[in-house]
């Protein structure tokens, strides 16, 4: 029985990968569920008050975890990683000719440069520097834990105090391969990553948001967790 429905946000709840537009009709999807007793949780790059404030306001009730993974907020706020020296974000951006994200100044753990093309001078710099990169295809992003979403998922589903088994969670990007390992059904929207829809437990005919409604229907059809 699901419980939980987890949901990455830029590439899945937007119009399309490339894009910060909102699918209005995902958000009115994903409140059917919470209106069928099903809550609903985001999980992104995005920093804690960017996640904050959309989960505040598209009226969610299943948590949220921000930076990649390293901060978590179901009724208290965790963090998860070991912040980051923030001078990193203008050496980087400097070094490599990229824009740091406006969101850096709220992040504690998981700095943000556009545009997203990850280069191997910058794997090297990362890896010589003792710091983690990836890319989720909106941004790249580096950190000093190996953080990932997976163990920002793993907190908010032991907050929960329910089974992974019980929650479905859907993404677009590589950054959420390590989410999906810890839900017990993996969506991937129509337009992922190869390698997100090959670990994927289901990949939606439609991309993006047009995917998330999609997928909705199914779950409150009974078709996911085989209730029908
Ligand atoms: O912040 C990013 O890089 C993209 O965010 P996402 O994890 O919601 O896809
Ligand atoms: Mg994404």
């Amino acid at each position: 029985m699901i419980r939980l429905v987890l949901v990455d946000v830029d590439g899945t709840l937007t119009v399309d990968r490339n894009s910060y537009e909102i699918e209005l009709s995902a958000i009115e999807s994903l409140r059917r569920l919470e209106k069928n007793g099903i809550k609903v949780g985001l999980v992104s790059g995005n920093s804690y008050p960017v996640l904050r404030g959309l989960y505040t306001y598209f009226y969610f009730h299943g948590g949220l975890v921000a930076e990649n993974g390293c901060i978590v907020y179901y009724n208290e706020l965790v963090r998860v990683c070991e912040p980051i020296d923030k001078s990193l974000a203008e050496k980087f951006s400097k070094i490599f000719n990229v824009i740091s994200s406006w969101q850096n100044e709220f992040k504690c753990c998981d700095l943000s440069f556009t545009p997203p093309t990850l280069s191997d001078k910058m794997i090297e710099w990362a890896k010589n520097m003792g710091l983690y990169i990836k890319s989720s295809g909106y941004a790249i992003h580096i950190s000093k834990s190996q953080t990932g979403k997976g163990i920002g998922v793993r907190k908010l589903i032991e907050l929960h105090n329910i089974n992974k088994s019980e929650v479905l969670g859907i993404g677009d990007s590589s950054t959420d391969i390590e989410f999906f390992e810890e839900v017990g059904i993996k969506v991937a929207v129509g337009n992922s990553d190869e390698e997100v829809k090959k670990v994927a437990n289901y990949v939606t005919l439609n991309n993006s948001g047009k995917g998330v409604v999609e997928i909705v229907d199914k779950i409150l059809k009974g078709e996911l967790d085989g209730r029908n």
